[in-house]
């Protein structure tokens, strides 16, 4: 075994990996966080956090029954709102940042290896007060939620609707005799449905219903409502709230479900920053834009793409290093048993995975300033960048959880059988970011609403009329010809927005035959949403390739050169990677030949050959704290073996010398007497 110079016992494979990477991994360490700034500014609170041990459980939480899962995610999560309110937001600069500050939700991740019943306050309950209320209604609520006095949650899907906001069922009637609405369940299906710590630990909410005033409906409006008493967390008359049941992950969130009968609430609890419902009951329109009241869930997908990306560097770290450690098979007689990471297919499984991590981290920082601009131009009345905005944040949400929900399975391929044991970490990242897919707005759906962009900026440049900057590219969609292939960065991007150019084109000159055929615009629509979807696919495909590079490009400009390389083959990989996945589609909108696609994969084969010494250092570069990886296969020194044995000897089965189940069923049956 070998020492590091802190007397860590370091796998001596490990110890061989870092000693033969050839960058500064402390420089991409700070390329990853955004600058050297960040990064010690992240130390600092992880320090502050984990140092602390109360990250730490007695008992190994997969051990628990459910109940006890949960109270155990109670009390660390309100150890850590405490350590948040007085230590970690000094540290964090919490006004500049906002809650939504990603290192302080990602240290949390070190207290759980699901996640917080508090995720939603945070996540939604408090950008929502922010977002959707008046300065005044923020001024009474703000405070409340951020000291925790309050613990909320965003109630807006229902048993019977999730995607199609506008059909929610729940009603908000106002009441001028009262000043009041009245909230109703009217059906079984407009029950509330998923929302996170509704279920047991929160005493407020967000619920989104159809607001009915002077006998009219305004459509869907939120509303903060009280469901538990702030003493004694009894459900009010009128409230009816429990937990949802087990689900594939999320299982310490208490999801839950919501009822009212007739139950009433102050005019003011309407949320009032884009409409009003005034004393007499008429209803006022503020907002410029009609998808106003949709702003968290544009916020959270924005969040989105960065929360998957440091979860995708979790998975990737686990299973670089595991693959370090492991040898396997003995493709050379006289030679030991390779580490398994020598296999150029298990390269092909792992290291994209690295290069898509960084992709999607730089794209949420790009994405992240986009929103803030067009959150500035919204201050000032202007919500002209809002559409671009919404069909940009919506494909990259859909795109970077379907990858990093992909690749965190492809990692778990890559750990063999150990990857499967829940202590491996991977199976829990699974889970979580699986469900990333789906909740916020479905992949196909927020593809959709992309696509929707799409077609009518390809009228548009159809028309030569000015087009948005993240579809400028269709204005040479026109030419008649096919895009000229070139294997360079830019070239591939190229070629990805041919892709997406092409694709809509045939969109659209299909549906144009279809309604001429008889077809109405909507089943014509229809029948072209697989293209449509694979368009927009192709769209935020090259949107993520350009922003990556360019990000890279100035990111790396005063680095160290060997940096510069790693950072340049990473980069070329993911744009080879995808473009080896898409072979069918270059050759149906570019001018690709076979050579060229034989050629490419050839390059792309010695580019995985030349990433190989560096592979370790690179997931080290992510600087993922073991307690954050809850991982026996992941772990800095990779004593693999060793903690799996640990973990496999800490089971209640393994208490007992002999199972209760040999008397009471095995020795009956064996002996014929069952
Ligand atoms: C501390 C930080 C931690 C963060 C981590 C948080 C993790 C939290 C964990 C779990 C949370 C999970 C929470 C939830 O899931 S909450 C529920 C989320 N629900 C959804 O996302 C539903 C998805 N559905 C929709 O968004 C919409 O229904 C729709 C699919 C967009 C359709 O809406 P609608 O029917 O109203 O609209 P149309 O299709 O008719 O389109 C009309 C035009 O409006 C435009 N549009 C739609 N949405 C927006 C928007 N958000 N912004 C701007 N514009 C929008 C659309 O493009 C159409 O425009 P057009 O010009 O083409 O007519
Ligand atoms: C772990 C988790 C946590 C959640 N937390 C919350 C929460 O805190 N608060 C909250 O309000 N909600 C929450 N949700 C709900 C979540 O937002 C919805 O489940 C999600 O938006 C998908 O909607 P749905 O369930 O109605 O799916 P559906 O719309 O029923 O989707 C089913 C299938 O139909 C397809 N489909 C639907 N409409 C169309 C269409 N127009 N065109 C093509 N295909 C279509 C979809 O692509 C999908 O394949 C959570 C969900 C999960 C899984």
């Amino acid at each position: 075994m070998t020492q590091t110079n802190n007397n860590m016992t370091v796998n001596p494979d490990l110890a061989m990996e870092r000693a033969k990477c050839n960058f500064n991994v402390l420089e991409v360490t700070h390329i990853f966080d955004g600058g050297e700034r960040n990064t010690l500014q992240r130390k600092k609170i992880e320090d502050v956090a984990l140092n602390s041990g109360a990250s730490k459980d007695a008992l190994g939480e997969e051990h628990m029954s459910p109940k006890e899962k949960y109270e155990n995610a109670v009390r660390k999560s309100c150890i850590y709102a405490t350590m948040m309110k007085n230590e970690l937001a000094e540290l964090s600069g919490l006004e500049s940042f906002g809650v939504s500050s990603p290192v302080i939700r990602r240290t949390a991740d070190a207290f759980f290896k699901e996640v917080s019943p508090f995720l939603l306050h945070l996540g939604m309950f408090v950008p929502t007060i922010m977002g959707q209320c008046t300065p005044e209604q923020q001024s009474y609520w703000l405070p409340r939620a951020l000291d925790m006095q309050i613990i909320g949650t965003y109630a807006q899907t229902e048993l019977g609707h999730g995607t199609f906001i506008r059909g929610l069922e729940t009603t908000a009637t106002y009441d001028p005799e009262t000043e009041e609405f009245v909230l109703h369940s009217p059906t079984l299906s407009s029950y509330k449905w998923w929302a996170g710590g509704l279920g047991k630990t929160v005493n407020y909410c967000i619920v989104v219903a159809q607001l009915y005033t002077k006998g009219e409906c305004h459509g869907t409006h939120p509303f903060i409502v009280q469901i538990r008493d702030e003493d004694t967390h009894v459900p009010l008359p009128g409230i009816k709230v429990g937990e949802i049941g087990p689900k594939m992950g999320f299982n310490t969130a208490d999801n839950g479900f919501l009822g009212f009968d007739h139950y009433r609430i102050p005019r003011e609890h309407m949320l009032m920053k884009n409409a009003q419902v005034l004393k007499d009951g008429t209803y006022v329109k503020v907002a410029r834009h009609g998808k106003l009241t949709y702003g968290t869930m544009v916020f959270v997908r924005v969040v989105l793409v960065n929360e998957v990306a440091f979860n995708l560097a979790k998975a990737s770290t686990i299973a670089v290093r595991y693959s370090a450690i492991r040898r396997q098979s003995k493709p050379k007689p006289d030679e030991v048993e390779p580490q398994i990471l020598d296999y150029v297919t298990q390269q092909h499984k792992l290291f994209i995975a690295i290069a898509t991590a960084h992709a999607l981290q730089l794209c949420s920082t790009w994405l992240w300033e986009s929103f803030s601009a067009v959150l500035a131009q919204m201050k000032g009345g202007n919500t002209d960048t809002l559409p671009e905005f919404h069909a940009l944040s919506s494909c990259l949400k859909a795109i970077s959880t379907s990858d990093s929900a992909h690749l965190i399975e492809q990692c778990r391929h890559a750990c063999g059988g150990h990857g499967y044991m829940i202590s491996s970490g991977i199976p829990n990242l699974y889970n979580f970011v699986s469900a990333t897919r789906t909740y916020e707005g479905d992949y196909t759906v927020l593809l959709l609403q992309t696509a929707r962009f799409l077609v009518k900026a390809y009228e548009q440049a159809e028309a030569k009329k000015p087009l948005t900057p993240t579809v400028s590219y269709l204005a040479h969609a026109f030419s008649g010809s096919r895009a000229t292939w070139d294997n360079s960065p830019d070239g591939i991007i190229r070629s990805f927005q041919a892709l997406a150019a092409g694709k809509t084109a045939v969109c659209v000159t299909n549906m144009r035959k279809r309604m001429r055929a008889g077809l109405s615009q909507v089943d014509a629509w229809e029948m072209s949403t697989i293209q449509l979807v694979a368009a927009a696919e192709a769209h935020c495909r090259a949107v993520i390739a350009d922003t990556y590079r360019k990000e890279i490009v100035r990111l790396t400009a005063n680095s160290s050169p060997n940096v510069k390389v790693v950072m340049d083959q990473l980069t070329t990989l993911y744009l080879y990677y995808w473009a080896l996945e898409r072979t069918g589609d270059l050759l149906m909108f570019t001018s690709v030949s076979q050579k060229d696609l034989v050629d490419l994969q050839i390059a792309y084969e010695e580019l995985l050959l030349k990433i190989r010494p560096n592979a370790v250092g690179l997931v080290d570069a992510f600087d993922l704290r073991d307690e954050l990886l809850h991982s026996t296969l992941g772990s800095y020194d990779g004593r693999v073996y060793e903690r799996l044995m640990e973990e496999a000897l800490k089971s209640p089965m393994n208490k007992e010398p002999v199972s209760d189940a040999y008397s009471k069923y095995l020795r009956p049956m064996m002996k014929g007497k069952l």
